[in-house]
């Protein structure tokens, strides 16, 4: 089984504006890690050598494997499920039944309709109703399981900074993100998509179509792209190193917390079975949010650039140190003065 793993100084906590954060409880040296979180739902993206490894389907591997080496659906559902061997596709079976028959009737016509974005989001809810869905089956199976503790189904000691933190489908019904944040015309689009795709009659799952909707906007809000190389080194390195091609999505229990900083105390990168793994970039202070990158910081560098990624693919404006002082540097280069240092001279008459 793939293990989650928390640092002890690693915290949560509601930052006003920003809703939850991950906050450094006392002082983490840089090249710690902190997390080491296992995805809950995961698809591979092939990328422009459709050839390369794809990712095992089996939610306790995710491992790469190559397309000549990997064992495949018996009923050829789509090009991409692939397991590393007979094991891990037998473990995998109750997961993936639940996919398979929606994969094989709409993979092919949802790429060629709506595209590959579209079709690897609707994906990546699929295998999250799955995992759901097993999550389910297993806890039946459980007859001693008689957890409720917090949504955790580890059978954590009280003590562990895990407990702290939900897993498993709970987790994921608490990420950030409702239909507020979305326009009108993309929630127009993927209501589209809910009702054509994803309702209870295409899928065995038991979510109303606005529950699926809701799940949707959460998954946008959250999910990760996997990326070969570290994302989040600052400052960047020169000669600018990028992070490579993506070959994954996936969703986090946990690492979903982080909020964004274009000057980030955290960097991520998946290890080999698609853990999302952070570790401290520079010396953390205690009660110091702890923050990752949400874009490639080798390709958005200027300001301008960073807050139109950040508005157009996560909706918020970032106020970040850096941020800050660069705007306070562009409005003194265009000779104002910044907002609420400018002496309004009419407003005291007597000192003319
Ligand atoms: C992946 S979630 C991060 C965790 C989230 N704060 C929560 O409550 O679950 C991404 C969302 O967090 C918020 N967020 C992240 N970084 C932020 C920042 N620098 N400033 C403001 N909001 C931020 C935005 O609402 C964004 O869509």
């Amino acid at each position: 089984m793939l293990l989650p793993w928390i640092h002890p100084h690693l915290a949560q906590s509601v930052n006003p504006n920003k809703g939850r954060q991950l906050q450094a409880s006392q002082r983490i040296q840089r090249g710690e890690v902190l997390l080491v979180d296992p995805p809950y739902a995961i698809i591979p993206i092939s990328g422009v050598d459709t050839t390369g490894p794809l990712l095992c389907s089996n939610p306790q591997c995710n491992s790469p494997v190559q397309q000549t080496t990997g064992t495949r659906c018996p009923n050829r559902c789509n090009t991409d499920v692939i397991w590393c061997n007979d094991t891990c596709r037998d473990a995998d079976n109750p997961r993936h039944t639940f996919e398979c028959t929606w994969l094989s009737k709409y993979a092919a016509s949802l790429r060629s309709k709506w595209g590959e974005y579209n079709f690897g989001m609707l994906w990546l809810i699929v295998r999250t109703l799955s995992r759901r869905h097993a999550e389910q089956q297993q806890q039946q199976h459980d007859s001693n399981d008689n957890d409720n503790n917090n949504g955790n189904h580890l059978h954590l000691p009280p003590d562990s900074p895990l407990s702290h933190f939900k897993s498993g489908w709970p987790a994921i019904d608490s990420l950030c993100g409702t239909i507020d944040t979305w326009s009108h015309a993309q929630v127009r689009e993927w209501t589209v998509l809910v009702k054509k795709y994803l309702s209870s009659s295409s899928l065995p799952h038991t979510l109303s179509n606005t529950d699926v909707l809701a799940l949707i906007c959460k998954e946008e809000a959250n999910s990760f792209g996997l990326y070969p190389r570290e994302t989040g080194v600052f400052p960047p390195p020169s000669p600018a190193v990028d992070r490579g091609e993506q070959f994954g999505a996936a969703v986090y229990p946990r690492a979903s917390i982080a909020n964004h900083s274009c000057c980030p105390n955290i960097i991520h990168k998946p290890d080999k079975h698609s853990r999302m793994v952070f570790t401290a970039g520079r010396d953390i202070a205690p009660g110091e949010e702890c923050c990752i990158s949400y874009f490639d910081m080798t390709q958005y560098t200027t300001l301008r650039d960073r807050r139109e990624r950040l508005q157009s693919l996560f909706r918020f404006k970032c106020g970040c140190s850096r941020c800050s002082g660069q705007e306070v540097e562009e409005v003194e280069a265009e000779g104002a003065v910044p907002d609420g240092s400018e002496v309004q001279w009419d407003a005291f008459p007597g000192f003319e």
